[in-house]
């Protein structure tokens, strides 16, 4: 059986060599001369309809056979594939979209890179395979993730061309938002998160996706610097649309990313309270913004917004409440025995007055100490 390693792994494994920041994750494997009927004589399952892919029977580890594909109609079922014990290993890397992607390894560890990958590797660029690449415009947005992730890297002009004409011609409206922010999801999570916008404005993918959003430095450096620290997606996904001029913008974008409830929860707070949270500075200021935002249901959220001010937020830095003073000011707002509070108050309408001040004099306390 001749099984070759090929994609990510093989590129991040020579990134390594190359002392990059890079660490191989999983094994895709190729498998070239056998058939369906041989892989499951070898004990091997066949999973899903649509790839000619197995899982081996120990490791559970995905086996591909080599295979060709041709696009015959647009969207994501409109591919026919042909897998067959004649089918080449090079034929097989031909249709893969990058040259960085399109190197394969043998058990020995022995490369073949029939599209120079490997130089492409020592040389810093990101450059397509064959015209290929046209056929999954998904591939735009992985070249531009691939520019935020490996930011010395740059992209080959006349792969920058074909992006742009596989654009201007519609062959990209082809994406489904599910793909779009899968994509994204993982660019948000690389180095320099912006370099992935500025590929996707470059080739003109931006324009297309979302007319109406315009990335102005503001937003191109809170994303920044949000990006740069350890923070759920979901508040990276915020942060990117939160400094957008205007509210329904910011909206209109993340349900056509169709992005998780709760980024589209932060994304609206943020869009209105971010100069309240930079300038959370007194125990009242404190105290209604916490009651504003409901932190006695929203714990964790409210501890979210605390850690994008204490991230993301510069401008809160100067002259205003530190974190650890909030940290501790939200758990002395969520500890106020409220039930006691309404058992003692005359009438139910003095209840949330007495609750809310005796949280307000909670966190007062603390001030003075
Ligand atoms: N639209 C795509 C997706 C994948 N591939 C090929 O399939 C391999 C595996 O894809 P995937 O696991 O999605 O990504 P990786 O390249 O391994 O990158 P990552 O480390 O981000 O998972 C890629 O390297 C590439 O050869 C491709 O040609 N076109």
């Amino acid at each position: 059986m001749q099984i070759y390693s090929v994609g990510g792994f093989v590129r991040d494994t020579l990134l390594k060599r190359r002392g990059f920041p890079a660490t191989p994750g999983d094994h895709d494997w190729v498998v070239v001369g056998e058939t369906p009927e041989s892989m499951i004589e070898r004990g091997f399952l066949p999973v899903g309809e649509d790839f000619p892919v197995f899982l081996h029977p120990k490791t559970h580890e995905e086996y591909a056979l080599a295979r060709t594909e041709r696009k015959t109609a647009p969207g994501y079922h409109g591919f026919v594939f042909h897998a067959s014990a004649d089918v080449t290993l090079e034929e097989d890397l031909r249709r893969r979209d990058l040259t960085i992607n399109a190197i394969a390894m043998d058990e020995n560890g022995s490369l073949c890179d029939p599209y120079g990958g490997a130089e492409d590797i020592a040389r810093g660029i990101i450059r397509h395979v064959s015209e290929a690449f046209k056929e999954d415009p998904v591939r735009i947005l992985r070249v531009s993730r691939f520019a935020a992730r490996f930011p010395g890297f740059s992209i080959a002009p006349e792969t920058m061309t074909l992006m742009r004409e596989m654009v201007n011609s519609g062959e990209a409206d082809a994406l489904v938002p599910e793909r779009v922010l899968a994509e994204f999801v993982k660019g948000l999570s690389t180095p320099v998160p912006c370099r992935m916008l500025d590929v996707l404005i470059e080739c003109g993918l931006w324009q297309r996706l979302y007319p109406s959003v315009t990335l102005t430095n503001a937003v191109r450096a809170r994303l920044h610097r949000t990006c740069r620290e350890a923070l759920p997606t979901s508040l990276r996904l915020a942060a990117l649309v939160s400094g957008l001029p205007d509210g329904r913008q910011a909206k209109g974008f993340l349900s056509r990313l169709r992005a998780s409830a709760e980024a589209q929860d932060l994304a609206k707070i943020l869009g209105d309270s971010m100069q309240a949270l930079a300038e959370l500075s007194t125990p009242e200021n404190v105290s209604s913004f916490f009651q504003r935002y409901d932190a006695v249901r929203r714990p964790a959220r409210m501890t979210l917004l605390l850690d994008f001010r204490a991230k993301a937020l510069p401008e809160a830095a100067h002259g205003k409440a530190p974190d650890a003073l909030l940290r501790a000011a939200l758990s002395a707002w969520c500890g106020i025995d409220a039930g006691s509070i309404a058992r003692s108050a005359p009438t139910p309408k003095d209840i949330p007055p007495r609750v809310l001040a005796a949280r307000t004099e909670a966190i007062r306390t603390l001030w003075h100490h």
